[in-house]
């Protein structure tokens, strides 16, 4: 029998990622929306505590194994910021035009643009699991002034990959699944649950 996970994660951009990362290799991987369960609060100052507190809530009120995604992007001259911060950047309600927004109006005077995502993942088999399994990725690049591109979401349009003179927003799913710090970590993370 698949064994079905729970997904915590509300972000859609992710769970289109997660599907397709997650297609080949036989789990169940279900959104937590599936479960009615609402989003977890993250007050942590640290990627993988807001990562754990999302799994252990989703696996709480589940009764599943669950898996949870923190991310976001880390600019070197603002210090780091957005960072964990990234999702509401701007403020409430979130917006990924607006924290663009921002993010190039902050970045206007620096000269480094320089920057990158990061990715933590944590998988929780129970709420209470002493021992949750947790995996990383980074993937550097650099913020541009003007948006490119279609796909992906979040602050993709303004990432650009220097090697590959494309934004992550220009790059297919599967282009960016396989570069990607969700990417590098979940297949990080699959290598250590085998
Ligand atoms: O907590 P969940 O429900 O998973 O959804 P969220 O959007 O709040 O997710 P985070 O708390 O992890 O915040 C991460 C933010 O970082 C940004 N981000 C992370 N990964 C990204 C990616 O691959 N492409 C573009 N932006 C990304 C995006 O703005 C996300 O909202
Ligand atoms: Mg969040």
């Amino acid at each position: 029998m698949t064994q079905k996970i729970v997904l915590a994660s509300n972000n859609a951009g992710k769970l289109k990622e997660f599907a397709s990362l997650l297609g080949e290799i036989g789990l169940d991987v279900r959104p937590q929306a599936e479960f009615n369960v609402p989003e977890a609060e993250e007050p942590f100052a640290t990627f993988v505590e807001n990562a754990l507190t999302k799994a252990r809530h989703a696996a709480r009120l589940t009764g599943l194994p669950a898996l949870a995604d923190d991310s976001g992007v880390c600019v070197n001259a603002l210090g780091g910021a957005p960072g964990v911060y990234s999702a509401r950047y701007a403020g409430e309600p979130k917006s990924d035009a607006a924290n663009n927004a921002k993010l190039v109006a902050d970045l206007a005077a620096h000269a480094d643009k320089s920057a990158y995502y990061y990715c933590v993942l944590v998988y929780v088999r129970h709420a209470d699991d002493p021992q949750p399994v947790i995996a990383d990725g980074v993937w550097p690049g650099e913020i541009v002034a003007a948006p490119q591109g279609e796909g992906g979401f979040g602050y993709d349009p303004y990432f650009l990959l220097p090697q590959l003179g494309k934004t992550a927003a220009q790059l297919s799913g599967a282009e960016k699944n396989a570069v990607s710090h969700r990417g590098q970590a979940l297949r990080a993370l699959v290598g250590k649950l085998k």
